[in-house]
């Protein structure tokens, strides 16, 4: 098909919408703010998926099924868990023509869903820890605007809940799961990301403290929340009265945790890399790593072309490199550079008369555009050189646009200045609620209003005397601040 219509530097909105399509990673559908996911989004799910649900089952973590479908009551239990949260809930009032007696929800989540049975499994110290996870969907039915993978009302994730005895061992679980999410974004998907701690303005009200791992999308300067995982202290144990009787006999409640990471990884990763051709896959998630298109020419040996096109692809698959040729007569091969292009996979392997005679291959980088001769003899060796090069070229190039959009700052004027220029905004802060709600109130506008992204672990130093930016209080940690989605 023809090539993109927006840049992605002029209308990235546009360009993002279209770019997803013309990727075949999606199609748009009736409902609004839901969107088919097509098997090119599909196979970059299962890789993630696949990798998240094996390290998982190293930390002896369970899978396990939960119904879809939430009775008010629990979903209810607690006000504050789901405060603000109840608009967005969808609800189930009718089978056939009749209506419900009693209306039920879809899940949003699933704490609600799992944790009166969590009560019922956990009566002593044995019992802990106690750790499932769940792969499935959930529905938030929100109106600000979807956005294919990024904010869809019906979501694909993975939700851990976890128990245990005492606190120390939540806290541990809290970051072995968010280094996992920090893997997903940085060795797969080569997205670089912050590791830090929400605020209490920000963080899951209905828990403890909520770590994250935060992306910065440089078209739009706007941060993203790629992933959480959350402590919930000893809140819901509380509320569902989850407790045990530990070693000294004494009735204790349990310490929790929950964490999740969703499709919105894929729309990250789209948003990074992609550029004005199309897609721009990096191979570790890549279910076609190299395509092998033959270059025909009416008098040559097209055979001798086909049958070292299939041995190539023989050659890497046997090799472990996901390979795959384009034989289709009916379409050019600038077509189909063009086509695969778009798609985003990372390597083309050209096959034509020279190449033929030569013995050797013509291979593409879809990252640079490089292109190279390889020797047929030395072919796997060399894919996987270049496939490995793409992988690093992707995450170093996301990491220096990144870097270059943060903006340190000390005084309101700088962070403003900041803002507006829609930066990655590391500032000195007291950490004091009513001043971040201050913060976010001076930015509403049309520049959209600045709020902190997370507290990074990897502090800068913090001399003594410094002060807060926007409160000019006594600064007590640094923290990332912009706009977000
Ligand atoms: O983020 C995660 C990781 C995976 C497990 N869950 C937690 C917390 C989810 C917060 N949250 C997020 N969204 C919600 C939307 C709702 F409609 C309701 Cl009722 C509740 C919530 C809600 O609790
Ligand atoms: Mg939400």
């Amino acid at each position: 098909g023809l090539g993109l219509s927006s840049k992605k530097d002029e209308n990235f909105g546009e360009w993002y919408s279209e770019v997803v399509v013309s990727g075949e990673m999606i199609e748009y559908y009736d409902i609004s703010g839901c969107y088919i996911l097509r098997p090119w989004a599909m196979s970059i799910w299962e890789i993630l998926q696949a990798f998240f649900d094996a390290e998982i089952k190293k930390m002896k973590i369970k899978n396990s099924y939960f119904p879809l479908f939430v009775s008010p009551g629990v979903l209810q239990k607690e006000k504050d868990h789901i405060e603000g949260f109840a608009p967005e809930v969808a609800w189930v009032t009718k089978s056939g023509e009749s209506d419900l007696e009693v209306p039920i929800a879809i899940r949003p989540t699933s704490e609600t869903v799992m944790y009166p049975y969590f009560s019922k499994w956990i009566r002593g110290h044995r019992d802990l820890p106690l750790r499932l996870n769940q792969w499935c969907n959930v529905v938030r039915w929100e109106f600000s605007n979807p956005t294919p993978f990024i904010r869809s009302r019906e979501f694909l994730w993975q939700e851990g809940h976890t128990a245990f005895a005492t606190k120390e061992e939540a806290d541990a679980d809290v970051l072995e799961i968010l280094e996992l999410y920090r893997r997903i974004y940085e060795d797969f998907l080569a997205v670089p990301v912050s590791k830090g701690k929400k605020s209490e303005l920000e963080k899951f009200a209905g828990g403890l403290y909520t770590t994250t791992v935060e992306a910065f999308i440089p078209n739009t300067g706007r941060g993203i929340q790629g992933a959480t995982s959350h402590c919930l202290g000893q809140n819901f144990a509380t509320m569902f009265e989850i407790n045990f009787e530990n070693e000294k006999g004494e009735k204790a409640m349990v310490w929790q945790n929950s964490w999740g990471f969703t499709t919105r990884t894929i729309g990250v990763m789209i948003m990074v890399h992609g550029d004005d051709k199309g897609l721009v896959l990096p191979p570790k998630v890549a279910a076609t790593q190299v395509i092998v298109i033959p270059v025909l020419y009416k008098d040559a040996n097209n055979q001798g072309i086909f049958d070292a096109c299939a041995a190539t692809v023989k050659n890497l698959n046997e090799s472990g490199i996901r390979a795959e040729a384009d034989y289709r007569d009916n379409y050019s091969p600038g077509w189909k550079y063009s086509h695969w292009e778009m798609k985003g996979v990372p390597l083309r392997i050209e096959i034509g008369p020279k190449d033929l005679a030569n013995n050797q291959v013509r291979a593409v980088r879809r990252d640079n555009g490089a292109k190279t001769d390889i020797t047929v003899a030395n072919l796997v060796e060399q894919v996987n050189d270049v496939l490995a090069s793409i992988q690093q070229n992707l995450f170093d190039v996301a990491k220096q646009k990144r870097d270059a959009c943060v903006q340190v700052v000390k005084t309101w004027d700088e962070f403003a200045e900041a803002v507006s220029q829609k930066k990655l905004i590391l500032a000195p802060w007291c950490d004091e609620e009513d001043v971040e709600k201050d913060v976010k109130a001076r930015t509403k506008g049309e520049m959209g209003a600045a709020k902190t992204l997370c507290s990074p672990f990897d502090q800068p130093e913090l001399p003594e005397g410094t002060l807060c930016f926007a409160s000019g209080k006594p600064a007590k940690k640094w923290t990332y601040w912009g706009r977000s989605y």
